[in-house]
């Protein structure tokens, strides 16, 4: 791991507004449905836990665990499925929620995943939408934040497993760039 330093870039004031407001939209657009939010693990942890106990109706929560990044600040590529969903989302409302949608490529095999087991809708709940990374076109309908680009962590993000348990967002700082590594 590249020495870096940690700039912050959302404090954990903003966050927790900005996961009420969320909570409040959700609530008034899922009002009377069958609502499951599923957990991306395990990055969307944090998030998840914090939008539930701000959610003024009754939803059911399942977590599925994948994984693309590894130690690294770029994307395998690969997505590595090690735990599956445990209910069924047949003619359900479905709402992924998501630390981070980057390049878009983890959300895409995702979607396709869960279209498969016939879910009535699914949607897409990011604390941060990385637009300006996408690879794939993929919308993200309830977005905490909308940063262009950046490798962050905290709230639930890592680098290398490090830093998950920061209460705000960081943005890491490489002090020494070599070409090639390019942060995001
Ligand atoms: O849009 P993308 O470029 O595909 O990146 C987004 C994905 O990358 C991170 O997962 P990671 O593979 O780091 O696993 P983790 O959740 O266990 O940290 C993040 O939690 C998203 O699932
Ligand atoms: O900026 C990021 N931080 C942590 N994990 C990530 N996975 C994709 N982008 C990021």
């Amino acid at each position: 791991m590249n020495a870096h330093r940690l700039v912050l870039k959302i404090s954990k004031d903003e966050i927790q507004n900005r996961v009420r407001a969320l909570a409040a939209q959700i609530a008034s657009d899922y009002q009377g449905k069958d609502l499951v939010m599923v957990g991306v693990l395990k990055g969307a942890f944090i998030f998840l836990a914090d939008l539930i106990r701000s959610l003024d109706m009754p939803v059911e929560v399942d977590f599925i665990r994948i994984a693309s990044y590894g130690t690294s600040t770029e994307s395998s590529g690969g997505i590595t499925l090690s735990k599956d969903l445990e209910c069924s989302i047949d003619g359900r409302d479905v709402l992924v929620v998501e630390d981070i949608v980057d390049t878009g490529l983890t959300m895409r095999w995702l979607m396709g995943h869960l279209q498969r087991r016939n879910p009535r809708t699914v949607k897409i709940c990011a604390l941060i939408d990385k637009y300006e990374r996408r690879a794939v076109e993929m919308p993200v309908h309830y977005a905490g934040f909308r940063i262009p680009s950046g490798f962050v962590v905290g709230y639930g993000l890592d680098f290398a497993e490090k830093y998950r348990g920061l209460q705000g967002i960081y943005e890491v700082a490489f002090d020494a760039m070599v070409e090639g590594s390019h942060a995001g």
